[in-house]
């Protein structure tokens, strides 16, 4: 592929395994859930999710999303329990969306697709760093999170940062005001969905989609995947489509 990998017909999903073989995997994500084929275990915990919204650093289109990043030396926002052992550190969370409202999540719930997913990413502090962790098949946890469109809805936040390459500092949110009322959840072994596609993620998918307004996806499909100076290309259906699931178990927190 002589030009880097995005979401279109010449560069996208189908196109990633010529340069990340990957791709091909036996664990990548995402998966389409089958409710009725997730087994209940009874030994998950409750998901321990710590967040402190003094360490939200900055705000960038990186060309692909946009993504929010925190500071992670220390364990102040961090993931314990539920499906992993030890302390994972929040470093970023960002989002993926479609053109329209009946597309744009990566997991699927039976087929279900929803308009957007906001993926939470952390990483296993037995190891050294961020960069470390993400080679390693139990190096990141990924909480994720359907959004549904409701059309009373107030706005979640003022995410509009146009163009890639665009970052800009953005204090003091508080991440914990995205995740849903019930942290009920599936959890299975599988990979970052965007190259290079590391089979490093535990994945844990709330069952309970939060509500964003029209207007909020109407703010992320006027993002930019172009750079400034270049041809607009608005940012929208920057999501894989689900991937074989080669046997895999998923699990449920609930019954
Ligand atoms: C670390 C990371 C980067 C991009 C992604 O879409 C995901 S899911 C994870
Ligand atoms: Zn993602």
């Amino acid at each position: 592929m002589s030009h880097a990998w995005g979401y279109a017909a010449n560069n996208g999903p189908d196109k990633w395994c010529d340069n990340f073989p990957i791709a091909n995997g036996p664990r990548q994500s995402p998966i389409d859930i089958l409710p009725g084929a997730a087994s209940y275990d009874s030994g998950l915990k409750p998901l321990n999710l710590k967040y402190d919204p003094a360490t939200c650093l900055d705000i960038l289109n990186n060309g692909h999303s946009f993504q929010v990043s925190f500071s992670d030396d220390n364990d102040s926002s961090s993931l314990k329990d539920g499906p992993i052992s030890g302390t994972y550190r929040l470093k970023q969370f960002h989002f993926h969306w479609g053109a329209s409202d009946d597309k744009g999540s990566e997991h699927t719930v039976a087929g279900t697709k929803y308009p957007a997913e906001l993926h939470l990413v952390h990483w296993n502090t037995k190891y050294a760093s961020f960069g470390e962790a993400a080679s390693q098949p139990d190096g990141l946890a990924v909480v994720g999170v359907f959004l549904k469109v409701n059309l009373n809805q107030q706005q979640v936040a003022h995410f509009s940062y146009h163009f890639q390459g665009k970052q800009t500092t953005f204090p003091n949110f508080d991440p914990a005001t995205l995740l849903p009322g019930c942290l009920d959840y599936w959890t299975y072994d599988g990979s970052l969905t965007t190259p290079p596609l590391l089979e490093s993620v535990t994945w844990i998918v709330c069952k309970e989609p939060i509500s964003v307004s029209s207007e909020q996806m109407g703010k992320f499909r006027s993002l930019l995947f172009s750079a400034e100076g270049e041809s607009e290309c608005c940012m929208m259906d920057n999501y894989r489509p689900p991937q074989p699931l080669k046997g895999r178990a998923v699990r449920a927190s609930f019954q």
